[in-house]
This record gives C-alpha cells, sequence and structure tokens, in this order.
C-alpha cells in the first residue's frame, strides 16, 4: 500500500474547478522540476532555493551507507543511547520516524534547565547529534556548549560523542570542522520543515537504527502519482480541500494520528509555518483521541485511516510514512499558492526570537508583573488568583478565536498535560491548542505571531528545580526561557493580542490551580 486518501468537502464546485485549473497550467509537474516561479514573484526568489525535497528518495541516498557505516562504529564502541538536540524542522521528523520504528532516540527541544539536565546521563554510551540547519538557533547552541562541557568533564572527548548536521559554510560547520567533529552537511536548497528526509531527518534516525532507505523508498513509491499533471493527484486534492476550506474560512485543521506515532506535530509545523502569515494560514490543532471536539471552522484529518467520517470538510490519509512526508509537503506548497503566500519562508519568527535577544542581552528589560501571588507572578492580568486570571482570559475567546496553550515546561516530566486543551475546547466550543516552550516557536509560532490573528494566549512558565548555566555565555537557560516567552508575549501583545503569562514560584500547587480553573 502505498496511499489510500479519501476526502470529503461539502457540495459545491469549487475544489474541483481549483484542481483543474492547477492540472492545466502542470503545477505538479513543475513543482517536481523545481520551478520557483508558482507562487508568484514575491515569493519566487526564495522558493527557487527551497526546492529541492522533490528529488529526496534519489539525491538522500548517497547519506545512507554513511549513516550506517558511523551507526556500526558507535556500537562498536558501545556507544548506543542517541540523543538528538535541534528545534523544530531539525527534531520532528526523527521523532516520528523512530517512534514509528520503535527505536529509541531523546529528542531534546527545549531550553528548560530541569529537562536539559535529566538529557546530560549514560555519557559513555551517549552519541549527541546537534542538528541546526542556519547554525544559529540558541537553544541548540546552549544544548551543544552544556554536552560538550558535560563530556569533558566526565572524561571523554566531545568529539566522539558529538555528531553534527548543518548546513555548509553556516557558523556551526565551521566551529565543528574546527573542532574535529563528524559533520553531515545537508541539502542547503531544502527548508527546514521540509527536510525530514534530509540529513536532518536521516543521521539521528539512522544512528538511532531507523530503515531510513525503506523511508526513502516509500517516498519514492508515491513520487509518480504526486507528480503527475492529473485531477486524480492526491497532493493536488489534499492542498486543494485545504486550501479551498481556509479560504471560506475553514481555516483550522484539526489531526487525528491513529497511529500515535506523532506525525500530527511534524504537520502541523508544517502547516502552520508555511501558511501562518501574512494575516491568514491554517492553524492546525492536534487531537489527543477520536472524541476531541471539533468546530465547524474545523477541518478534520484522520491519519493511518482512509476513513473520513462525519464532518464537511474531512480527510482520512493512509500512508506509509516516507510517502505521508511527501504527500503533506506537496499538499502544504499546493495550498499556500491557493491562500496566495510564500509557504518556504517565516517571516514572523524571527520577531520573536529579536525580542528575546533583546530582553537577554539587556537592551531590554523583562516586564515587571502586574500582581503577585504566592504561587506565581502574573503578567497582563491583575486578578486576584490564578482561577480569577484564566475565567478572565476564556472570557477573550470570541466565536471565531481559538485559545493557545503554551506551557514553558519539561515536557518529558509533565508529560499528559496536553490533554488540557480537548477539555477546555469542549467548555468553549472553540480550537484550543497546546504547545510546550520554546519548541511551538519553531512550528506553530510562525501562525501566533503571522497568521490569522484570532489567538488568545496562555503562557506558563516556571522556576526551574535547578538552573543551568550556559558554558561561554552570559546567561543561563532558566533566563534564557524566560526571555523567550516574555518576547513572544511582547510581539503578540503589539499585535493585539490577549496573552496571559503565569510565572509559577510553586510549579505543583500552581500546576493545580491551573487545571482546576480550566476545567
Ligand atoms: O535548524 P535551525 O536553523 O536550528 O532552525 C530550527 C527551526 O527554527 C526555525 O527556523 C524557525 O523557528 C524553523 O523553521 C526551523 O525548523
Amino acid at each position: 500500500m502505498t496511499y489510500r486518501l479519501r476526502i470529503h468537502t461539502p457540495r459545491d464546485e469549487s475544489v474541483d474547478e481549483a484542481v483543474e485549473a492547477l492540472v492545466a497550467e502542470c503545477f505538479a509537474s513543475r513543482l517536481f522540476d523545481e520551478d520557483g516561479t508558482l507562487w508568484g514573484p514575491e515569493a519566487e526568489s526564495e522558493a527557487s532555493i527551497r526546492l529541492s525535497w522533490v528529488t529526496l528518495h534519489e539525491s538522500s541516498r548517497a547519506l545512507v551507507p554513511e549513516i550506517v557505516a558511523l551507526r556500526d562504529d558507535l556500537r562498536s564502541r558501545g556507544v548506543t543511547r542517541v540523543v538528538l538536540c535541534g528545534m523544530g524542522g531539525s527534531s520532528l521528523a526523527p521523532e516520528v520516524i523512530c517512534t514509528a520504528a520503535g527505536v529509541p532516540l531523546d529528542v531534546l527541544d527545549s531550553s528548560q534547565p530541569d529537562m536539559v539536565r535529566s538529557a546530560i546521563r549514560d555519557l559513555a554510551s551517549t552519541v549527541v547529534v546537534v542538528s541546526s540547519k542556519s547554525g544559529g538557533t540558541v537553544e541548540t547552541d546552549s544544548q551543544r556548549r552544556i554536552f560538550e562541557e558535560a563530556f569533558r568533564d566526565a572524561g571523554f572527548d566531545p568529539s566522539e560523542h558529538l555528531v553534527i548536521v548543518t548546513d555548509p559554510g553556516s557558523p556551526l560547520d565551521e566551529e565543528a570542522t574546527a573542532a574535529g567533529y563528524r559533520v553531515f552537511r545537508a541539502d542547503p536548497h531544502v527548508g527546514g520543515r521540509y527536510s525530514a528526509l534530509t540529513a536532518f531527518g536521516l543521521v539521528p534516525s539512522g544512528l538511532a537504527g531507523a530503515d531510513i532507505i525503506g523511508l526513502l523508498d516509500q517516498a519514492g513509491e508515491v513520487v509518480p502519482d504526486l507528480s503527475d499533471d492529473t485531477t486524480s493527484n492526491p497532493g493536488l486534492r489534499l492542498g486543494t480541500a485545504l486550501g479551498v476550506a481556509a479560504r471560506q474560512g475553514v481555516d483550522k485543521v484539526v489531526l487525528h494520528d491513529h497511529d500515535r506515532h506523532g506525525l500530527g506535530d511534524w504537520i502541523e509545523q508544517l502547516v502552520a509555518e508555511s501558511t501562518g502569515k501574512e494575516d491568514t494560514g491554517i492553524l492546525p490543532v492536534v487531537a489527543l483521541t477520536p472524541d476531541d471536539p471539533f468546530t465547524s471552522d474545523e477541518f478534520v484529518v484522520h491519519l493511518g485511516t482512509n476513513e473520513a467520517p462525519g464532518h464537511p470538510w474531512a480527510a482520512g490519509v493512509d500512508a506509509s510514512l516516507g510517502a505521508q512526508f511527501l504527500l503533506w509537503e506537496v499538499a502544504t506548497a499546493v495550498a499556500g499558492r491557493l491562500l496566495e503566500i510564500d509557504p518556504f519562508d517565516q517571516p514572523d519568527v524571527e520577531s520573536a526570537k529579536a525580542a528575546a535577544r533583546e530582553l537577554l542581552g539587556g537592551d531590554a528589560s523583562l516586564p515587571e508583573p502586574d500582581h503577585t501571588s504566592e504561587l506565581a507572578d502574573f503578567y497582563g492580568s491583575s486578578a486576584a488568583s490564578i482561577g480569577e486570571a484564566i475565567a478572565d482570559l476564556l472570557e477573550e475567546v470570541g466565536d471565531d478565536e481559538y485559545l493557545a496553550l503554551q506551557f514553558y515546561l519539561d515536557r518529558w516530566a509533565l508529560s499528559g498535560l496536553e490533554s488540557l486543551a480537548p477539555t477546555v475546547a469542549a467548555r468553549l466550543h472553540r480550537p484550543v491548542t497546546f504547545g510546550w516552550g520554546p519548541r511551538f516557536l519553531h512550528s506553530t509560532g510562525q501562525y501566533h505571531k503571522g497568521g490569522t490573528p484570532v489567538g488568545v494566549f496562555l503562557q506558563v512558565t516556571c522556576d526551574p528545580i535547578e538552573d543551568l548555566p550556559v558554558p561561554g555565555r552570559d546567561f543561563t537557560l532558566g533566563q534564557f526561557i524566560v526571555s523567550q516567552a516574555a518576547g513572544d508575549a511582547q510581539v503578540l501583545r503589539d499585535k493585539g493580542r490577549p496573552v496571559l503569562r503565569l510565572h509559577l514560584h510553586d510549579r505543583k500547587a500552581g500546576l493545580a490551580a491551573i487545571k482546576e480553573a480550566l476545567a
């Protein structure tokens, strides 16, 4: 089985007409010929250097023997535990690939001090893959510095335990090459969120033991259909349905991942970062159970089954993982075309990064709390209690709005908190998303700031159990993560969106109060 796709749309002709128009202009074959003009003149310069993902099922094959040889070498030295340091497009695909393959991979995509500290263990048997396309992402750079120091302190040579994946010529490439590290240089003509089948997806997954050649085969099998200029092309059909629905106001997509491998999280980044800009876009909502509530402005997608039951706009996509990657990339490129945006840039991510940098570097000062209680500092509310502050915030969620829960906490220690989202959605009858900070900043963060401006935001930060200095930098991870939350809040407020940040002093009691207020 390569794929089975079923799409339900309301009985109007707009989807069929839009697919026919794309077929008439040979959109699919031109996409696979890497034609950067498909998204209009403004997107052309970026698009023309970002389309090599269409050939990765072939071009990435050369990498596989190198990765397998490195894995064998590491194993012969007793190095069997793989940690991946990377954010967004540099970690979400390997997380799905390894979960689907049933092989362990510790994905460290956080600046939360307790979470980072808990990853520093079993160093003799650990290889750390540091993945950053730009080589400048502060979370990843900080994790690398912390691991290098930990290896040295434990008497190990970091160059025997660190593997780097980055773009050729990035600052990380230069520094790591000079330090004698093993460096895999990725295809620079593929953007982060489209990089599942580049070295970013394949190196950590292959080292962890996943069948990466099988993954490339799976993607290759679907290429003839995805590149074909016919109305049955599954990428054209799925992308067009998503784009037409969004244009008609059905602009959230609920992702039910029946296999529970994390594919929904990968699609979430691809769709949110690609489409959420210029005050438009499609907001992904990752569902936790088949019973999660949905609203009339949501397009429901079932992954891992081609059943698409009971909703005017719905799709079922059953496919091998390699095929899912390529199918969704094509569909997202098509939806971007219908929404008339550039699906390959992420202009609003930088604004929050810049605000965080200013706060961290002392060029701006962290805001003073509006109110302080025994449990928490309140930013954006002077209510007397957590319960009152949250009740006030929920009042702000209007009929066409959504609530984003953003928890800048240790996602390994607190796994399960995600279930707050469907609970609140059932109460509000509005879409509710859940994001672990700072992970979501590299995913839905683009949509929150650049997409349709209808979000209401609850941020939760917390004093760490123990802070962690970043070697060679004059900040700690604790200071960094607070700057990230405050920077993002500042950009959202500047855009007129309601933001409540609760900084907890007592994590357990604070979270109990938040859960009670939300439920
Ligand atoms: O691989 P890098 O350059 O560290 O970037 C990580 C992530 O950050 C972003 O650039 C934006 O936050 C994502 O698009 C990307 O996947």
